[in-house]
Parts: structure tokens; C-alpha cells; sequence
């Protein structure tokens, strides 16, 4: 991107410059000089040595040694992903409330590789899932256990990942609608689980299944906006509950919900894009909040924020028009003020215009999801992708399968699908629509390394979003 150009863009383009400006020209020296100086500093040394003696070893081998380092190695993650979801049952005694998390991390990671499951695997893990769902509605984290958000989320988007007559009706919606009802509470929260706690998470796991399962109506949004708005920190991200810090995951989190809810323009979006595009670092990876280490999983969290936000260009540029336009010589009347100081203005409960929804009624919010994706204009990302790509496939890719945080660390389930999301989101990030073939300058390393494209909202493979959503939407 040229100076002009640059300048033209604006701010975010001014960021977007400067992260290319630190991938291509980082040099040891200038590394050291610009430490974080809060994070601790020895491991802030450790990390960034590692990642730069990587960097290095790959700027020195010649081309088609490149090549072969930046492969993903499609099949080994196959095989260390397909292995756990066979030994679901007796391997996770550790993670026993967490075993619809597994199914969940490990079907994704299996569905963006384009790969499926054989009959036998594929009905064993929806008889598992059916076993962990609670009579009064809801998943568990194991079978017989108590029905919680993160478990619903991960057991819905596992079902919607399986596909098929069998999975999807599988889910009982009249119950689990009467879970999410009997979690949510009078400040627009919900609780994760009975007497749990009240957080953005919960926002949002309980908001997703509702949206995709088509049973999200305006008791569930009442005051959903106010709790989420109240999360959004002094540096623009979004923290788990207010007062607070600012984090990538609840930042995702309460930025996905306020598009469900037809709420996001009540976010101050401008401070938003300013946070989050300067949580890419200079080892080229994603940290989760100011000052600490970069980690493969936010390549997810917080490129999936940035992938949300680049669609929403068209709010961004009126909220800046608005706040230029406010300067104090104007002639705002005390009551004008006080709107639009808290971003609750007439116009702001009016849900976003975005895709043709201008009116915020039922039908319009039940179909925002989808509508999403459909009217897709993407514009260029706010982040830079290519430095992203290297990140994963260099730093946090395991060449005998699986992925993780970052090198030193181990391989686990739950990396291997977030680094393999945000590779997704970082091929189709120039893509025109959703899924339409990217070109090859834009998938860092073989073209071989596409993976399959992903609903942004909710985190499951579009092709399998689509299906679910002919299903559940069919009758309405
Ligand atoms: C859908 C769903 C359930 C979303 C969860 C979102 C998510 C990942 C939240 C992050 C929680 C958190 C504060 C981690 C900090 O861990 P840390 O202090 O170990 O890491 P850090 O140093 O990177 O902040
Ligand atoms: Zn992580």
C-alpha cells in the first residue's frame, strides 16, 4: 500500500500499512527495541525469538523448500483430529464436562479439511450427543450432567457439522428453547448455567443456537444490546462482563451477538476496529488483549472479529461521519447530546440497515444470519492475511498433525480448530463472496492448503450452515 493510499484509507488503512511495514522489515534490533513492556519479559523473549528464528530459517531456505515448509499437512491433522473423535468416550476422562467441546473442535477441524466421517463414526457421535442433551432442554458436558451454555453451542454447531435428517432433528428446540429462557436474566445477560455466572459468552452461545435454530424471538434479545454495550472497555475491544478488561474472545463474542440481535451499530464500531487491528502483532499472529503473547487461537477470536467487521464498512463509515460531525462549536440541543453520547439515539434502536434489513421487526432479526452472508460485498480485510497464513502455518502447525498456541507449546484439540478457522477466514478474506474460489496470491503456500469456507457469525462450515438453515427455516 503506497503513502497515498494510505492516507486515503484512513486510520485503519494507516494500521493495515504499518503491520505490512513490520512483516516485511523487521529486523532483530528493532524487535528487541519495541517489547511489550508490561508482559512478562522473559517469556515475551522467549516467544518472539522462537517465532523470529523460524522467520529466519525460512527466509534463508530457497523456494521450493518454502514451499514444502508452508504445506499444511492436511492429512496428519486428519488422522490426530479423526483418532480423538474415535476414543471420544474412554481417552477424555479429563475433559469429562467437556465432551461435546471435543466433538465440536474436532468435526470442524475434520469439516474444514474437507474430509468426512465414515456411517459408523458419524451415528456413534450423534447417539454420544443425544446422551449429553438434558430432558429439560439443553447439553451437558458429559452424559447425566447439568445442561450449560458452552456445551449447548458446542453440541448444536457439532450437529449442524454432521448434517443430515438424523443430527439435526436430533435437537429438541421447543426444550432447549425453554433452557435458554430459563438462563436469561432481567439486566439482558444470561447465566452459563443454573446459579452460573453472567457473561458475554453466554450473550452469545445462548443468541447462536437461537438464531440457527430459528427459535430466536424478542423475549430472548430484551436487553441483550444494553448488557453487551455495557461491556465495551475504554480501549474499544469487548471485555467478558463490564468493568472488566477487554479480551479477543468476548470481543468476538459480543460483537457476533449485536449483529444477531440487529444491534451493532449501538457499538462505538470505530474504537472497535482501532483495538482490534493493533492486537496483530509483530510475530504476525493474534494476541487476546493488550500486552500479552501472541496465540494461535486468536487467529479465530480476533480475526474473526476483523472478518465480522469488514462487513460492516457501511456502519462504520456513518457512525464516523456522526462523531465528525459533532464538534463543540455546534448547535446540539442537551437532549441530541445525550443520545448520541450513548450511542442510543433514535436511530441507533432502529437496527442496522446492512443487507436491506431496515426495520427491526421478528422477521427481519430471524433471518439476519443468513442475510449475512447472502448480500456478502466484502471489502479488503482490516488485517493483514498473508502475515496471518505464516503465523499458523509456520509457528503453530505441527508437522505430524494438530496445531497449538505457539512453538514450545503442545498440539490440543481445541487449537487445532481455532488456528484452522482463522486460516479459513484468512483465505477468503478477499473473496467477493463467501465462497468463492480466492485466487492463489491470496493462500499463502500450495494451493492445496484451501480449506473450506465458514459462516463468520457462528463458526461452522457454510456449506453445513446452509443445510441446517433449509431445515430449521423450512416450515417458516
Ligand atoms: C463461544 C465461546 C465459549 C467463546 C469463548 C471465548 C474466549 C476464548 C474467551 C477467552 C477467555 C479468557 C479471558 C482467556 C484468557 O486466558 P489467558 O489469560 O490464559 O490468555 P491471554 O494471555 O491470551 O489473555
Ligand atoms: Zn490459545
Amino acid at each position: 500500500m503506497s503513502v497515498d493510499e494510505m492516507k486515503k484509507e484512513g486510520e485503519c488503512g494507516r494500521r493495515q500499512w504499518i503491520l505490512s511495514v513490520y512483516w516485511r522489515e523487521m529486523d532483530q534490533e528493532s524487535w528487541q527495541q519495541s517489547r511489550s513492556p508490561t508482559v512478562s519479559q522473559r517469556d515475551q523473549w522467549v516467544t518472539e525469538s522462537q517465532v523470529f528464528e523460524i522467520y529466519q530459517l525460512f527466509s534463508s531456505i530457497p523456494p521450493n523448500a518454502k514451499s514444502l515448509m508452508l504445506e499444511l499437512q492436511r492429512d496428519n491433522h486428519i488422522d490426530y483430529v479423526t483418532k480423538s473423535l474415535r476414543h471420544l468416550a474412554p481417552a477424555f476422562s479429563v475433559l469429562d464436562a467437556n465432551r461435546p467441546w471435543l466433538c465440536y473442535w474436532n468435526l470442524h477441524s475434520i469439516a474444514l479439511l474437507g474430509e468426512s466421517l465414515d456411517d459408523e463414526l458419524h451415528d456413534n457421535t450423534i447417539d454420544f450427543l443425544n446422551r449429553c442433551q438434558d430432558p429439560n432442554g439443553g447439553y451437558a458436558g458429559g452424559p447425566g450432567q447439568m445442561s450449560h451454555l458452552a456445551t449447548t453451542y458446542a453440541a448444536v454447531n457439532s450437529l449442524i457439522t454432521l448434517g443430515g435428517q438424523k443430527a439435526l432433528a436430533s435437537i429438541n428446540r421447543d426444550k432447549l428453547s425453554g433452557f435458554l429462557r430459563r438462563m436469561k436474566q432481567p439486566n439482558g445477560g444470561f447465566r452459563m448455567h443454573d446459579e452460573g455466572e453472567i457473561d458475554v459468552r453466554a450473550c452469545y452461545t445462548a443468541i447462536s443456537v437461537a438464531s440457527v435454530l430459528n427459535i430466536l424471538d424478542d423475549e430472548l434479545i430484551q436487553n441483550v444490546g444494553d448488557y453487551i454495550l455495557s461491556c465495551q472497555t475504554y480501549e474499544g475491544g469487548i471485555a467478558g462482563e463490564p468493568g472488566s478488561e477487554a479480551h479477543g474472545g468476548y470481543t468476538f463474542c459480543g460483537l457476533a451477538a449485536m449483529i444477531l440481535i440487529g444491534e451493532v451499530n449501538r457499538l462505538d464500531l470505530p474504537r472497535l476496529v482501532d483495538w482490534v487491528v493493533f492486537r496483530q502483532g509483530k510475530e504476525c499472529g493474534f494476541q487476546g488483549r493488550t500486552n500479552k503473547l501472541v496465540d494461535g487461537c486468536y487467529s479465530f477470536w480476533q480475526g474473526g472479529a476483523v472478518a465480522l467487521l469488514q462487513r460492516l464498512y457501511s456502519i462504520i463509515d456513518e457512525q464516523m461521519t456522526r462523531a465528525s460531525e459533532i464538534s463543540p462549536t455546534s448547535d446540539v440541543s442537551e437532549e441530541e447530546e445525550e443520545e448520541s453520547s450513548d450511542g442510543n439515539s433514535s436511530d441507533a434502536t432502529c437496527h442496522f440497515t446492512h443487507g436491506g434489513m431496515s426495520e427491526p421487526s421478528l422477521a427481519n432479526f430471524r433471518n439476519i444470519g443468513y442475510n449475512f452472508i447472502n448480500e456478502w460485498r466484502a471489502r479488503e480485510p482490516l488485517f493483514h492475511s498473508i502475515a496471518l497464513q505464516q503465523y499458523i502455518l509456520l509457528c503453530s502447525q505441527e508437522q505430524e498433525g494438530g496445531l497449538r498456541d505457539k512453538p514450545g507449546k503442545r498440539r490440543d484439540h481445541y487449537h487445532t480448530c481455532y488456528c484452522l478457522s482463522g486460516l479459513s477466514l484468512c483465505q477468503y478474506s478477499w473473496s467477493k463472496r463467501p465462497d468463492s474460489p480466492p485466487l492463489p496470491k491470496v493462500v499463502l503456500g500450495p494451493y492445496s492448503n484451501l480449506l473450506e469456507p465458514i459462516h463468520p457469525l457462528y463458526n461452522v462450515v457454510l456449506e453445513r450452515y446452509r443445510e441446517a438453515h433449509e431445515f430449521f427455516f423450512a416450515e417458516s
